[in-house]
């Protein structure tokens, strides 16, 4: 049986400030091959034909996304996001009733239609577990030998790498189930740091899609090198 996915509604966080990039103005307004990065993020999210609405979650001091040309695109909303990537989640979520959330990260614009398209089928093809969908997300094997730190950055410990991924975005759910365990994972205090760390909290297993490697997400100042370079030979 697979499930039947319908009313896409896409959420971009993208209420952060990129601290770790250390640029004069948010990361996500930087500009890449002719636009800022969050243009490129839109412009996927907002030709899928299998996405019905896109909303982003915008910080309240903003001042720049009205210039971007895809903010008058009849298919995006925008919501005022919160302190933590979690709550501008949340607060996306807040526009949509029933259907699923793709939720993807501004800060990721090489991301693929193709990979879009690959989470939806696996997601679709994705055993239920008591009848309740467990939705999908892109991800990416380690492939390099992990080690664990020290304060000191000493190594502590080399960890088994078997079967570890690197989470990407987006991450595919069903609305309301999103919603509920995002709710109640940040009320009982848990770790939020995406959103199937949330169903994991509420018991659920979500399928991990092996995604292009090239879906990076833009955090420190090397990564535009490489998403300019990914740009231009997607
Ligand atoms: N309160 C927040 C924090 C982050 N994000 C978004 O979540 C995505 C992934 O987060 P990250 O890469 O950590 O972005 P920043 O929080 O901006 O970066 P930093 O941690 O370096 O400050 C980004 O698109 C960011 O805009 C958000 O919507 N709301
Ligand atoms: C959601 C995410 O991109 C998956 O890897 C990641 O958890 C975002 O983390 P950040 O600390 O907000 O960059």
């Amino acid at each position: 049986m697979t499930n039947v996915i319908e009313q896409i509604a896409a959420i971009v966080p993208a209420a952060g400030i990129g601290s770790r990039m250390g640029a004069e103005i948010p990361k996500q307004y930087l500009m890449l091959n002719g636009q800022p990065i969050l243009g490129h993020t839109l412009d996927i999210l907002l030709t899928h034909p299998r996405i019905e609405r896109v909303i982003v979650a915008l910080s309240p001091d903003d001042t720049y996304f009205e210039a971007l040309a895809q903010s008058k695109h009849p298919k995006l909303e925008r919501v005022i996001g919160g302190n933590e990537r979690a709550d501008s989640v949340l607060a996306g979520l807040s526009l949509v009733t029933g259907g699923w959330a793709l939720v993807h990260d501004a800060a990721r614009p090489c991301l693929t239609s193709g990979d879009i398209d690959k989470l939806i089928m696996a997601a679709e093809q994705a055993p239920l577990v008591n009848d309740v969908p467990q939705g999908a997300i892109l991800a990416m094997p380690v492939r390099d030998t992990m080690k664990r730190g020290n304060a000191d950055g000493q190594i502590m410990a080399t960890v088994c790498r078997e079967a570890l991924w690197h989470a990407l975005t987006p991450q595919l759910f069903p609305t309301r189930q999103l919603r509920d365990n995002l709710t109640n994972a940040l009320a009982a205090g848990a770790t939020i740091t995406d959103e199937a760390s949330a169903m994991e909290w509420a018991g659920m297993t979500p399928s991990l899609v092996a995604g292009r490697g090239d879906n990076i997400k833009v955090t420190h100042p090397d990564d535009l090198r490489l998403a300019a370079l990914f740009l231009n030979n997607k």
